[in-house]
């Protein structure tokens, strides 16, 4: 009999500030510049969580008053992959918080009545299988685009990946959990299903047409 491995339970961000931005960035009043604000400070906090386990090491350091043992991150180097466009939106705030992490881009879209994700551009830096990996993208809907994104990913030797979104459908959790057990899914909300056409509900609409104001 084959041994299956069991789904990391996806972490779902439940602080207060948490809570607040996301219920602003849902608004539809919410403006284009809101929005893009909201999803950069929202990414802030999830790359808190996404990076809890970085492995450091003891370093000795000189206060202006004393020396003192302090820690530096010592463990393998970070590669952020944002899949495009939308996961663009999340990138930033990650940035902030890691500016010397590597980047990667997948270029994904849904194709309207199959909702399957349709590649189109695909850049990993050259040493990505030497790092591990967030990949960053707003929507966890059917989970086709994430799934197609980590695919890629293994594909190309990395071996330890957190996902990153803003909002995740209990099915695309569901279809992810399947494909990837291994990768933890680290979200600021599991909203109640998908609808006909494949959108979170109540969710926040189209993440792309709202950060990019094309819509
Ligand atoms: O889980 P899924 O059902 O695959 O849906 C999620 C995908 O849909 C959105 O991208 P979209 O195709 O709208 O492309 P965009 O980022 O260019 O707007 C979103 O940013 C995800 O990539
Ligand atoms: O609700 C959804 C589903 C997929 N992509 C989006 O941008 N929003
Ligand atoms: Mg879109």
């Amino acid at each position: 009999m084959s041994e299956k491995t069991l789904p990391i339970p996806p972490v779902v961000l439940d602080h207060p500030l948490v809570l607040h931005k996301l219920t602003r960035l849902r608004q539809a009043s919410t403006s284009t510049a809101g929005f893009r604000r909201l999803t950069r400070e929202l990414s802030l906090l999830m790359c808190y969580e996404a990076t809890r386990d970085l492995v450091t090491e003891p370093v000795e350091i000189q206060t202006p008053l004393e020396k003192m043992e302090g820690q530096e991150l010592s463990g393998k180097k970070l590669c952020f992959i944002s899949i495009l466009r939308a996961g663009n939106g999340i990138l930033d705030g990650m940035l902030d918080l890691i500016p010397a992490a590597r980047v990667g881009h997948i270029g994904l879209y849904r194709d309207h009545d199959t909702l399957e994700a349709i590649e189109y551009y695909m850049k990993l830096p050259d040493d990505v299988a030497d790092r591990d990996c967030i990949v960053v993208d707003p929507m966890l809907a059917t989970g086709h685009s994430a799934a197609a994104a980590l695919d890629r990913v293994k594909a190309a030797g990395v071996k330890k990946i957190v996902f990153v979104c803003l909002l995740a459908a209990p099915e695309g959790v569901a279809w992810l959990n399947e494909k990837h057990p291994d990768v933890k899914i680290v979200t600021c909300a599991i909203d109640r299903g998908l609808d006909e056409k494949g959108y979170i509900r109540p969710g926040l609409g189209d993440a792309g047409d709202r950060l990019f104001g094309t819509r």
